[in-house]
Order: structure tokens, then sequence, then C-alpha cells
């Protein structure tokens, strides 16, 4: 059993981001006994807090992630600490469009050190926000994660928006993916696409899903929260409402298993000529 703890964060904007960083950093404190512990994406910088994000990105040797470094050494946990505006450090490449900027997912291991990071590849906005102020990431990835009772399991990394994105999700899948991470600032006039997208994705492709979203209003956008999390044949585990809640899961790693050689539909799948598309 790999015991997950997802941490849905309701901020506004009567909150500094180093206040909510020393918030949040107590509440992963609290999660003891946890194999996996997830937070939302962006919660110190704001997810909808466009017009902010360049004044308050920074490196990952910067203080958000050495807050919740310091954190998660007290959990003995992994904890995936969601996103952050992540800039540039200094003497690394700017990405193509020269910005210097990403939305950066980053998994932290019980030593408080970084065992993988992943920059969103889908950027959420239409045509303002994301599309023209942060760089798009160029690679799925994978991490691996061992729980303190024994027993690995791949991780799937993904954002927010990515969820609307089946075809990495395949591609996670193909990269070994049992269980997908997904932290998000999704708003609430969108949940029930949400809930939705997260049962088809673990359904497809028998794997777990951990989501975790964002409660509160900040940047006059309401969050949606019912974070959740959802088992290989696409029932729902857990579901969080929509203030600051906890969720506490254990994921039955045995059960993805016999549900994938009980119902083999993953065997069946066949490759078309194509796969691409006209842009
Ligand atoms: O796809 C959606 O409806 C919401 C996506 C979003 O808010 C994001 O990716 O930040």
């Amino acid at each position: 059993m790999l015991q997950v703890r997802v941490v849905q964060v309701a901020y506004g904007d009567d909150e500094s981001v180093e206040q909510r960083v020393t918030r949040v950093a107590q509440l992963v404190r609290q999660q003891q006994d946890a194999d996996l512990i997830v937070l939302p994406e962006l919660w110190s910088h704001g997810g909808f807090a466009h017009s902010a994000w360049r004044a308050r990105a920074e490196p990952l040797t910067g203080p958000t992630v050495a807050a919740l470094s310091a954190a998660v050494r007290e959990t003995g946990a992994v904890v995936h600490i969601g996103s952050l505006v992540e800039r540039v450090a200094s003497g690394s490449s700017p990405g193509p469009e020269g910005r210097g900027l990403w939305n950066t997912s980053v998994v932290l291991g019980p030593d408080g050190q970084i065992r993988a990071t992943y920059r969103k590849v889908h950027r959420f906005g239409f045509g303002e926000g994301e599309p023209v102020l942060l760089e798009a990431g160029e690679e799925i990835v994978t991490s691996e994660l061992t729980g303190r009772r024994g027993g690995g399991v791949t991780l799937g990394l993904a954002t927010c928006y990515d969820l609307r994105f089946p075809e990495m999700f395949r591609a996670l899948l193909d990269a070994g993916s049992e269980v997908f991470v997904v932290p998000a600032a999704w708003p609430l006039a969108r949940v029930e696409h949400w809930q939705l997208l997260g049962r088809a994705r673990a359904l497809e492709n028998q794997c777990f899903v951990i989501q975790c979203n964002t409660a509160g209003t900040h940047s006059g956008v309401a969050m949606g929260g019912n974070s959740q999390v959802v088992g290989p044949d696409g029932a729902v585990l857990a579901r969080a409402g929509v203030g600051e809640e906890v969720l506490s899961v254990a994921l039955d790693l045995a059960e993805l298993e016999d549900f994938r050689s009980s119902f083999p539909v993953l065997g069946d799948r066949r490759l078309l000529p194509s796969s691409g598309h006209d842009s």
C-alpha cells in the first residue's frame, strides 16, 4: 500500500508569498506516516497572478524549494511540491522563446533533495498568461518512488491543463507510469471537466491518478478544489470539497496489476500509421 496525502491549499490575495510558503511548509510537516505528499500547481506564486509571476519567479535553489526541502526532511516522505514559476538559473539557456521562465513541478526525496523536475508542456491561457509569459516544457518526466514499506512505483508527472491532452498520458504510460500526479490551479467554472478528465486518464491508461487542485479565490478567479484520487478502473477513491483540505488515501498497487491482467485492454492497442496532425 502506498500512503498518499493530497494537500489542497486554499489562498486568496491577502496572503503574501512568504506567509504562504511558511504556512504550507508547516502543513507538510504535519503529514506524518505518508509515502507521498502532493501539493497543487503554483500555490506559492499564484496560479492566476500573471502580472506578478516575473517578480515572484525563483530558481530551483530559491526560497520555496528550500523551505519545502526542510519540511520534507521532517516527514520521511517523497513530496511532490506542486509547481512554481521557475526562473532560469544563471548561465543556463532561457529556452527557445528567450523568456527564462517555466511552470515547473518538483519532486523532493525524503532527504529534501530534488529527485525530478517537470516543466509544464501545455501552456494554458488562450493568448494570455502562460503562452505569452512562460516557456513550454519539452519533455515528459517520470520518477521512481519506493514506499517506506517497500514496493516501487513509477510516477508520471503532468500539470493542470496537460490533463486535456491524452496523448501525453499515453506517452507517460509507455514510459512505465503507474500513478499519474497532476497538481493544478483549475477554476471552479470548469470543475466538472477536471473530475471527468481525471477519471478518463485513469481508466484509459489503467493507472492511478492523483489530482491536487487549489481552493479559494485569487486574482479574481474562483478555484475549483475537488482534488481527487482515482483508481485504475476510473473509480473515485477520494474527493475533496471546495475549501482547504487534506485527503488521505492508501493506494493498493497490487490492485493495479490485478486490474491490468484481468482486463488486458492495453494489450489490444494498435499503432495507426500516423498519430501526428497538421498545424
Ligand atoms: O483547462 C482548464 O480548464 C484549466 C487549466 C488551467 O487552469 C491551467 O492549466 O492552469
